[in-house]
């Protein structure tokens, strides 16, 4: 991570995605990623239905995880779109930074401490929950702990923009009655607004346990 950069250009406010991706682009063009940087021009972008319906597939009993961009190889642009009741399992990120700008509806962040050495027996603490409304934007790494993310809402669904840096493919996930962890590939439901098939296309996200 990096400190601000000197004399770093002022990024206008992204009018559309297209803009959006752009603007990410440059900024991740250096190996030093300044997290306020990526987090001020992800809040400045204001959601329109417009720009991410294309990418927007529901799935009626888990959330899903849709493909908007690959940044050039140094992140992953991500649409995940939450039913009615749906969340994640309590995971971690890989080593990445982890950003998630709520584009509809509200979503609750459950952050938890890292289980002990001693894992798989004791019952996993929580260190904050925040709901995340529409515009704002989460940051999350493995330093601040790992976190389950929920659209508590049964009448409206959620959707949210991650953006991952560097991508990654697997995490693990934990067991909260016993902070017992398990690895687990994740892939996407969809690519640039195409469903994707093929061996895990359909167990693309991260469940809770007993979903698996
Ligand atoms: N990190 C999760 C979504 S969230 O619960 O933060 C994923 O990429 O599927
Ligand atoms: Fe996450």
């Amino acid at each position: 991570m990096c400190d601000s950069r000197v004399g770093k250009p002022y990024f206008k406010e992204p009018s559309c995605m297209e803009e959006l991706i752009e603007t990410l682009n440059t900024l991740f063009e250096s190996d030093c990623v300044n997290v306020e940087e990526v987090q001020s021009v992800m809040e400045n972008f204001k959601s329109k239905e417009s720009d991410w319906r294309r990418f927007a597939k529901f799935d009626p009993n888990r959330y899903t995880r849709n493909l908007v961009d690959e940044g050039n190889g140094k992140y992953n642009l991500i649409l995940l779109c939450w039913g009615e009741g749906q969340g994640s399992g309590i995971h971690s990120h890989s080593d990445a930074h982890c950003f998630l700008k709520v584009m509809d509806g509200t979503l609750r962040e459950t952050l938890y401490e890292w289980p002990s050495k001693s894992e798989g027996r004791t019952k996993m603490k929580v260190k904050k929950i925040a709901d995340c409304e529409m515009d704002q934007v989460a940051y999350i790494n493995d330093s601040y702990g790992v976190h389950r993310v929920e659209n508590t809402s049964n009448v409206e669904t959620a959707v949210s923009l991650h953006l991952y840096s560097p991508p990654f493919e697997s995490c693990d996930c934990f067991d909260e009655r016993t902070g017992k962890k398990q690895s687990v590939k994740i892939t996407f439901w969809s690519k640039f607004g195409e469903r994707t098939y093929g061996v895990g296309a359909c167990k693309s996200a991260v469940y809770q346990p007993e979903n698996n």
